[in-house]
Order: C-alpha cells, then structure tokens, then sequence
C-alpha cells in the first residue's frame, strides 16, 4: 500500500475553491507617508514641526547650558537640548537699549514677537518622551475629547495604550488600529473554526500575522471525511458490510475475533491492541503491531460483542491526547502535544477531502509546481500495480480541508507511525481511516513527526537531487530529502 503527498494540488475546474486571505490587507510596513491620515503627522515629523522659531540670541550669552552630552542621540534628552540652545532663555527679556557706547555691544537681537513668545511657550511645555504633550500636539481624537473634557473619564488616559492614528508603525513599532482589528478577527476565525473541533482542544501558538493568516484563511478543520463528486461507496447498512460472532457478555476473544486480520500463511490472527502497562486505562497498539506492516479491523455495529466493552474499539473512539499547532520555522507549521503519549496510542486521523484518483491527478497538474508543501494521500492498502484497480482508489486532499495531523512533519527517525484502520465499514477497501500511533513513548511538546516514506523500500538515496524538496528534519541519520528522486512530491506509504 502506498499513501502519497504529491507536491501540492490545483483548485478542480469544476470546483471553486474560495481564498478567503485579504491579499489588499495593507501592510503597515509598505504604507508611504503620503497616506497619513490627514492632519495628523509621524512622529519624527511631529518633532520637528514643533521646533520653534526662536529670535536670535546675543552673542555674549551663555549657551552651553543643556549641551551637557553633546554626543547623546536619546530621544529625552535631545529635546530639551534642542530648546536650550535655540531657545530665548526668557522670552520676555527685552533688548538693551541703545547706547551712544555703539562700539561696546557686538550684536543686538530684537525682543521676540508677541508669536514668537507664544512658540516658545509651547517649546518650552513639551516634557514628554514623545515630545508629544496632549496640550499641545494631540495624536488622537480621544486625546482631544479628553483635552477638551468632553466626555467623563475615569482616571487618567494612559496615552500609550491609544494606537496611534498614523499608519506607519515603524517608528514605534505598534500595529496600526486596521492591523489590529484585523489580527483580531483572524484570531477570532481561528477560535472559531478550532472550537468545532471534535475532543480534547487543539491550540495555535502562531505570533506572526502572516502566519496566522494562513492558518486562519483558507483552510478548514473537519471532524470526518469530506466526499467529493465521483467517490462511490459502499453503505455501512450493505450486506457485504459484516461483523464478528463474539458475545456482548465475554467481549471479543483476542485469539479468535473474526474482525482481526490473520497472518499471510496461517489462520493465527494479527492481534493489534493491548492493555498499556504505564496506563491501564489505555489500550495501545501493540509493540509487534507497530513493527509491522497490516491493517486493523476494528469491531463495529454489525458485531456480536456490541462495542460497549470491546477492547477492539480505539480508533473510533477519537482522540484522547491535547495537540497544539506551532511555527516550527524552516519546515513550516509543525504538530506537538501537552501530553505524555504512550507508545502505541492512538493520536489522531488524517482527514481531508475524499476524492478520486483522477481528481487527484487534476489537481496535481494544475499545479505549476511552485508548491513545496503536499497534503495528498493515496488510500491503496489493496491497490496492485494494476490500471484497473488504480481507477477504484480514493485520495485524501488534506490542503483545504483536514484535521490538525495535516500539520504533521516528515522525520528521518519519527516517533508516530501512520496506519490503516478499518472502523465502521468494512466492507468497502478502497475506504478506510489513516490513524497516528506513537511509535515509541512521546514526552510533552515534543514535535509529533511521521516517515513520509514508511513502508518504502530503499528510502535512502544514492544522490540527492537538487531539485527534491530538502528534509530539514536535524536527524543524525537524516535521508537529506523528503521523498525518493522516483517520486518526488509523493508520501507516506503506512
Ligand atoms: C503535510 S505538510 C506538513 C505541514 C506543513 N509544515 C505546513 O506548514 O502546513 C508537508 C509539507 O511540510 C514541509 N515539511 C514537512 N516535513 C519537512 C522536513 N522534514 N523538512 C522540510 N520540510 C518539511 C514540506 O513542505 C512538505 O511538503
């Protein structure tokens, strides 16, 4: 069997796709000062639009006042600086006057103007960091309404806790209030779609808008498969659908369960699950199982045992483990937990949109393979290298639509291994659910990671090809690509 994570898929001609991410949201960073919101000035602007025009001074006076640190480029103390030395020490000191001594007196300075007195005035009142005083220079309408008392306000207004009006956010690096509100929104979308989420919760912990734009826009978190034109199947109610003979009072014998799977050449059965010895609460897949390549057949509705009690019922339980999506950096979006995760637990399922094998072709050529980032999986557990069983397989597309294991990572050495369950159909083997099992113990936060090639042969290449997407995965025994040259672009075989 041989799952695949081409790189990356088209949007179907017959499907619109909706791109919900606002490619106009403006990016403070990008806005020309010319877009300043009208009457209101940057702050380095601001700076100098406040330096007054001061008289000229006698030269006899003594200016090295306030040139205490001349070489000083701190934003408090380089205003009051400039005002001392440009400034008249006392506006109101009118020039001497004239003497018949002429010869005495090297230059005369006229008495400021009555305007003049007033620019000084107002120079000489700015103390802030910002040199930005309410009483002189309000940035906001609400520092106006508050200036002019014109509504209540309780307490004092804490000017920093105001977005300033300007848009570019450069200066003191706050977020404009678009930006904000947008950010806002795109958290509340998240939240949102993240709450529809069936079982334990699973967080984001992405800062960056960008980032968080993409993870909010664009895609969708589903609970279960979502079926796409063409996809036939086969009805649970189906006769073919059958289950085992077991009784709902002794539960399923571990030896003799018709669901289980036997091995090739014999009538033994493949025995799947076991009681977890750190949890007994917990039945886990079992170490051979995980060292193995087969398929589970859980019990369902058309069992003897009824399921209330049966050990043969994990997978469609859900899951039980808190997962938590994180930036990882140089690989994208990765997948951890809060949680201790026993070897052998189940995680979670890899959802997506169901889709036929043609659809999938379509939206892997639509593709102009730009895209590094591939989310298919091919469901050909019982798929031979044969055309006409090739047409009966299904796809799962994870891109759009998925759940939170569509963010999991390929690993040269991972601690999850993917594989193929069987719940409440069995009848139909062209369909069925690819279930993440912890492969060895997994403590809290530590990134769950699966082989994008389990189940290959000769995963290992000979060359690395230049043009394959590179594996950053760190492992000392890393492959150095994320898929074989042969196929390239393709995945996970469970
Ligand atoms: C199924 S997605 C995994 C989630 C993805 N990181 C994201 O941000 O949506 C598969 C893509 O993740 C990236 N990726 C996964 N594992 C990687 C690794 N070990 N090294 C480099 N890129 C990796 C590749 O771009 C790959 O096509």
């Amino acid at each position: 069997m041989a799952g695949r994570v081409p790189p990356g898929s088209g949007a179907n001609q017959n499907r619109v796709f909706i791109d919900l991410t606002d490619d106009n949201e403006p990016d403070d960073s990008e806005v020309a000062p010319k877009t300043l919101v009208q009457g209101k000035l940057p702050f380095v602007t601001a700076l100098a639009y406040r330096s007054p025009t001061v008289p000229l001074k006698r030269k006899s006076l003594d200016i090295s006042e306030g040139f205490s640190d001349s070489s000083s480029s701190d934003v408090h103390r380089y205003v009051p600086r400039m005002r001392l030395s440009h400034a008249h020490p006392d506006p109101s000191t009118p020039s001497p006057p004239p003497t018949v001594k002429q010869s005495q007196i090297s230059v005369v300075i006229p008495s400021p103007t009555s305007k003049q007195k007033r620019e000084i005035a107002l120079a000489q009142s700015v103390s802030n960091v910002n040199g930005m005083d309410v009483n002189i220079f309000p940035t906001t309408d609400e520092e106006e309404r508050v200036t002019k008392a014109a509504y209540p306000t309780k307490g004092r207004v804490e000017r920093r806790s105001i977005p300033l009006s300007f848009k570019s956010s450069s200066v003191l690096n706050l977020p404009s209030p678009s930006k904000t509100d947008h950010l806002a929104k795109l958290r509340h979308t998240l939240d949102e779609k993240l709450k529809r989420i069936d079982g334990p919760m699973v967080t984001p912990t992405v800062d960056s808008p960008q980032r968080l734009a993409k993870l909010a826009d664009n895609f969708e978190f589903v609970n279960s498969y979502q079926y796409r034109a063409g996809v036939e199947r086969i009805p649970d109610d189906s006769d073919f659908n059958i289950g085992c003979a077991c009784s709902e009072n002794d539960g399923c014998d571990r030896f003799e369960c018709d669901c289980l799977s036997k091995e090739e050449h014999s009538e033994d059965r493949i025995v799947p699950y076991e009681v977890c010895e750190k949890n007994r609460k917990l039945i886990v897949a079992t170490k051979s199982f995980l060292n193995r390549k087969a398929i589970i057949y859980e019990c369902n509705s058309r069992c003897g045992c009824s399921g209330k009690r049966c050990w043969n019922h994990v997978v469609q339980k859900g899951r039980t483990v808190r997962l938590e999506i994180f930036d990882t950096g140089s690989r994208g979006f990765g997948l951890r937990s809060p949680d201790l995760i026993h070897r052998g637990q189940f995680i979670d399922l890899y959802l997506g949109e169901v889709i036929t094998k043609a659809e999938a072709d379509e939206r892997e050529n639509l593709t102009d393979g730009s895209h590094t980032q591939s989310y298919l999986f091919s469901l050909d557990w019982y798929v031979k290298d044969d055309d006409d069983e090739e047409e009966n397989m299904k796809v799962i597309d994870g891109r759009k639509f998925g759940s939170a294991t569509r963010f999991m990572n390929h690993s040269c050495n991972p601690n999850c291994k993917i594989v193929p369950v069987c719940t409440t159909n069995h009848a139909d083997e062209y369909l069925y659910n690819l279930a993440f099992f912890a492969n060895r113990d997994i403590s809290p936060g530590t990134e769950l990671t699966f082989d994008y090639n389990q189940g290959e042969e000769n995963t290992t290449p000979q060359k690395i090809d230049p043009e394959a997407v590179q594996c950053l995965c760190g492992e000392v025994k890393c492959r150095g690509q994320l898929w074989p040259n042969k196929r390239k672009g393709q995945g996970s075989r469970p």
